[in-house]
């Protein structure tokens, strides 16, 4: 054994074990969970590295397998794996660091939480990994030795700040991870993990789908005595007779392989589990078949919960594990389902690839393209069927995921109808329950084709923003639409189901219709832009540096006046946003519209008519389009000159 060196953990992974061992996770049983599927990962590895890379040819890659062992006297359980094994750097960088974008946030909230089941799921996001092995030990040894090198190394900790390594000869290849457990401590989750009928248990329960054995040496010390759930039926190894007492505790089945009809939903939960790591049951699955040229079997979860990270940008992941004909080939496959979709999670397995094949190769073959387009479609098909069926559910699932299922309406135009359906919005119809667009056309008023909308920052601005007025009065229904990439997806959608979609803050709104009944109302508003031409053009040279234009409005019924854009215009949300991202625009001069029957625009009219050239009238021009700014929640210009203005006039008024 070389001499021993004592490193410490990264900063974040101090903390994270810090609070996997004092506190809370109640259900410690994971550990297991975590390490076999980490020597899985580690034998899936190998097989690959020894079926693509020449210079592993020779490795013996014909019984990879997991072993557990127990040592009663020593107190120890140890989870040994024949995979790639890791080098002395690998376990500094991989164990004693944590890599993943956004750990410092999630580590804050976890220590926030207020309380154990809070803390307890956002840990559960997380996927503690390894680390979970300090749950049951005081002490964890780590054994490794990476094929194709000679040099094992060992790496020791009590999981408080530091570790030790120490190089060690005459390793096998693979990685032994030895757990010296604590007490067993019923009141604490900890069971006797020492004990053959327990480990068998959580095998079975969490890790039955791993696909290499798990075997453990049999307990059976005569033909009918103790410990005889050795004798379990699932056994799928031949060499478990002649193994000498060696059991193999998982079956071992790829699901995704077996009909359907064979598989319950229990089983599709606990194997999502598995590949996710999640501890909560996925909110849907997808498992299908495609036969004929390009064969394939596809299942996916969409999980009930999203990921901390799913909008971080460093740590943009498809959940797809790619497999060829059972063999492992990649996590991740980005190939496979576009970055909108990058939380939907599991395997897809095709038969008519090369074991060798790349990422690059995957992104640009065209048989892939057709295997993703299938998936997207069955995926989407997976949210719209859950939507009329299980309201509850898919109302809970577009709370985690809508914001990621939008920016599909961005990227992915094939499929922009199917997106349309899914999407759930506010509405004024109901001050509580989103609503769909298909649910808003339902409720159209007779005549109406067009579905309205307003972007805002909160819900109570837009519902009291003076653009609502008419619509509230006339009893029109109007979409609110407050995630700032609404803003942004709205401006790409065109049409739903025929209808257009429009902001009831751009254009002109007409929600009288020209029916010849209205005949008179037309009358009524020429004679209107009539009296009010003189005062409408003035204001529009003396606002020029802010407006563009100003003009009668017919969607105001209380406010004097607001500010709208025209059909193509930036909003004011959006050039906010855009400015913030550093971007340069050109200034974004609006609409000023006035309410031709409220009594200040009728008494600026009057003053107008009685002298133009009153600098007091500019004034006021000024402080009509500030209020109207304010209204719809702008900024103004210049705050302080506005302040004083009014506080002169509130002054005089007194
Ligand atoms: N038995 C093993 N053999 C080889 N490498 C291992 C083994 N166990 C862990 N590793 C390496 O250490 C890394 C960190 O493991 P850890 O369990 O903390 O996270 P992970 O498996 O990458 O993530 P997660 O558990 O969330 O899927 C692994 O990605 C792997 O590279």
């Amino acid at each position: 054994m070389g001499s021993v060196e004592t490193l410490e953990f990264q900063a974040e992974t101090r903390q994270l074990l810090r609070l996997v061992i004092h506190s809370i996770y109640s259900n410690k049983d994971i550990f297991l969970r975590e390490l076999i599927s980490n020597a899985s990962d580690a034998l899936d590895k190998l097989r690959l590295e020894s079926l693509i890379d020449s210079g592993l040819a020779g490795i013996d890659t014909a019984d990879l397998c997991i072993l557990l062992e127990v040592d009663d006297e020593a107190r120890t359980l140890t989870v040994r794996d024949n995979g790639i094994g890791m080098t002395r750097d690998d376990l500094v960088e991989l164990i004693g660091t944590i890599a993943k974008s956004g750990t410092a946030g999630l580590l804050e909230k976890i220590k926030e939480s207020k309380d154990a089941a809070t803390a307890e799921s956002l840990i559960g996001q997380f996927g503690v990994g390894f680390y979970s092995a300090f749950m049951v030990a005081d002490r964890v040894t780590v054994r490794t030795r990476r094929v194709g090198t000679e040099d094992g190394t060992q790496w020791e900790s009590d999981g408080e700040g530091t570790y030790e390594l120490q190089a060690v000869d005459g390793l096998p290849v693979g990685t032994s991870v030895t757990l010296h457990l604590k007490p067993a401590d019923s009141e604490d989750g900890l069971a006797d993990y020492l004990s053959p009928a327990k480990i068998r248990q959580i095998v079975k329960q969490y890790s039955d789908f791993i696909r290499w054995p798990i075997r453990m040496a049999s307990e059976r010390t005569d033909s009918a005595g103790a410990g005889s759930e050795g004798t379990d039926a699932q056994s799928a190894d031949p060499q478990d007779a002649a193994a000498g007492g060696v059991d193999t505790l998982n079956s071992m089945k790829a699901l995704w392989a077996r009909p359907r009809s064979e598989v319950t939903q229990e089983e599709y939960d606990e194997f999502y589990q598995q590949i996710s790591h999640d501890w909560l049951a996925p909110a849907a699955t997808v498992h299908m078949r495609a036969e004929g040229t390009f064969e394939y079997e596809a299942l996916l979860f969409i999980p009930s919960q999203a990921p901390f990270d799913l909008f971080s940008r460093e740590s943009r992941r498809s959940g797809v594990q790619l497999y060829v004909k059972r063999v492992f080939i990649m996590d991740d496959c980005e190939a496979l389902m576009p970055d909108y979709l990058r939380f939907v999670k599991g395997v897809v397995d095709a038969h008519d690839l090369s074991l060798n094949v790349s990422r690059e190769l995957l992104q640009h073959d065209r048989q892939i393209h057709g295997v993703r387009r299938r998936l997207v479609k069955k995926v989407l098909g997976a949210l719209k069927d859950m939507q009329s069926k299980d309201a509850e559910r898919y109302a809970k699932v577009w709370d985690q995921f809508g914001r990621a299922l939008k920016e599909g309406l961005l990227e992915d135009t094939d499929n922009t109808e199917a997106l349309l359906e899914l999407v759930s919005v506010a509405s004024t119809h109901d001050p509580e329950k989103t609503t769909t667009l298909r649910q808003y056309v339902e409720r159209m008023k007779d005549g109406q084709d067009t579905v309205y909308y307003l972007t805002g920052e909160t819900r109570a601005m837009v519902e009291n923003s003076p653009h609502m007025e008419a619509f509230t009065a006339k009893g029109y229904e109007v979409l609110i639409l407050t995630d700032p990439v609404d803003e942004v997806w709205v401006d790409r959608v065109p049409a739903f189901d025929g209808r257009p979609l429009q902001s009831i803050a751009k254009g002109q709104v007409d929600l009288d219709g020209s029916d010849a009944a209205d005949e008179e109302a037309d009358a009524e508003k020429a004679r209107r832009e009539e009296e009010f031409a003189a005062l409408l053009s003035w204001l529009t040279t003396t606002l020029s540096g802010q407006v563009k234009e100003v003009r009668l409005s017919s969607r105001l019924t209380t406010s004097a006046a607001c500010i709208v854009g025209d059909a193509h215009d930036v909003t004011p949300t959006l050039e906010k946003m855009y400015r913030a991202m550093g971007q340069e625009l050109p200034p974004v001069r609006r609409i000023l519209e006035l309410n031709p029957a409220h009594p200040l625009v009728t008494a600026l009219r009057t003053a107008h008519d009685a002298g133009a050239d009153d600098p007091a009238l500019a004034e006021t021009a000024e402080l009509v389009y500030g209020g109207a700014l304010l209204a719809e929640g702008g900024d103004l210009a210049d705050p302080a000159r506005f302040t004083r203005l009014l506080t002169e006039r509130l002054t005089r008024a007194l």
